[in-house]
């Protein structure tokens, strides 16, 4: 336990099962190293996968050994194990998890904290990252893929980008995706007496091309059922799943509750989880908007073929704050005419408020914004999309 400091002298230092898992890991970690990467034999690291980790995925990868999609669902599970380091050759800070387990141990009726700087999360979006990564663990133990997947590939989708660009031939302005937003971390609650079907039936009715709807509980008072509801109340613009996604599995469950697109955050997500998540969702008949926020993260993703949709986050969301020159500064020069060749949609996102802020994005390139607070605050959102673009702009 080196390096660790106890906070309160009461109390107690003890070695977690986080810390026993580990040191497994370490154990499977340094046998898989040992066989090489890439070109060694599949099948025998398939059953190692099986072997280190009765996970689902690892079942999936067994039963589809001779399939060509079987290699990249190994780098998954390679992924999963070699999780820091691959997202450090990424320059990705966001951690995974604790890299010295959960910053709380509860035994019995009492409650031990650890703290030190390896379970202390250094940010706000690597707290829900660590949240999230707990959150889905216990998912998934629920809801397995493969039953998860009937759900999800029997469900029809709608055309996210085709929308997004119908709407901008017919208005000549930035197309909208109306954000369905309870409260954040950084604004606190935004609505009280929140609808989410009414929103999205306002939002729809003034001219929004696309809705994003926000599913994380803790962080954004948002939820899973709010998605379906609203997919279920008929509403016809096609659907993003707000959600910090870390994991497969809950690409398909996103799908099995209605969405149409999914976000990846690439200050979060590895080269090797975007490659391979887009995959999925091409598969699925999703959508997949990815975001950035600084130059860096934007050249990767602009390196990754296939990627059709690119969000420019403004906000930071390791620190909150809003700046919207980043959607200028990271579509000037060669990036801009990279995207331009490449035909992506970017998406400004974040902090506009006024017919201004669009006018402002809209000549820094952009095609599509996301907008959330400046029209969920309005008591008629609708009324707050007009607001926004100076304009009506519904159909
Ligand atoms: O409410 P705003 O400032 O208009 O922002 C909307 C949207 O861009 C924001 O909610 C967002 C962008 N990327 C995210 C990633 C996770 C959670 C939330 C977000």
């Amino acid at each position: 336990m080196e390096g660790t400091s106890i906070k309160a002298s009461a109390k107690i230092s003890f070695l977690s099962t986080s810390g026993c898992n580990f040191r497994t890991n370490f154990i499977v970690r340094k046998s898989i190293s040992m066989e090489g990467n890439g070109k060694n034999n599949l099948s025998l690291r398939c059953i190692r996968a099986q072997q280190s980790d009765s996970s689902d995925e690892a079942a999936v990868i067994m039963s589809e050994v001779n399939d060509p999609e079987v290699v990249l669902k190994v780098k998954e599970w390679e992924v999963g194990k070699f999780q820091d380091e691959i997202a450090e050759r990424d320059g990705i800070r966001i951690r995974r998890r604790p890299p010295t387990g959960p910053p709380q141990h509860y035994v019995g009726p009492f409650e031990f904290r650890l703290q030190n700087e390896g379970n202390t999360p250094r940010n706000i979006l690597e707290e829900i990252i660590w949240h999230k990564h707990v959150e889905v663990t216990q998912l998934k133990e629920r809801r397995p893929l493969h039953t998860l997947k009937k759900a999800a590939e029997s469900m029809s989708g709608r055309d996210f980008i085709g929308a997004l660009k119908a709407s901008y031939l017919r208005t000549g302005l930035p197309a909208l995706i109306a954000e369905v937003k309870k409260a954040s971390p950084s604004r606190g609650v935004l609505k009280e007496n929140f609808d989410p079907v009414q929103i999205a039936q306002a939002y729809e009715k003034a001219g929004a091309a696309c809705l994003s709807v926000l599913t994380d509980k803790k962080y954004f008072q948002g939820s899973f059922e709010n998605l379906e509801a609203i997919r279920k109340a008929g509403v016809k613009c096609p659907l993003l799943c707000k959600e910090f996604i870390i994991d497969a599995w809950q690409i398909y469950y996103a799908r099995s509750k209605g969405a149409d697109a999914i976000l990846l955050i690439a200050a979060v997500l590895p080269d090797l989880d975007i490659k391979y998540m887009t995959k999925i969702c091409k598969l699925l008949g999703l959508a997949t908007l990815v975001e950035v926020h600084d130059e860096r993260e934007m050249d990767r993703v602009l390196a990754i073929d296939g990627i059709e949709l690119i969000g420019i986050n403004n906000r930071n969301l390791e620190t909150f704050k809003v700046d919207m020159s980043n959607t200028k500064r990271l579509l000037e020069g060669k990036r801009g005419e990279i995207i331009r060749q490449k035909d992506i949609i970017v998406v400004g996102e974040s902090g506009m408020f006024t017919p201004d802020d669009i006018a402002y994005v809209q000549a820094a390139g952009v095609k599509a914004v996301l907008v959330g607070e400046s029209i969920v605050k309005q008591d008629d959102p609708g009324k707050g999309i007009a607001g926004l673009f100076g304009q009506d702009i519904s159909p």
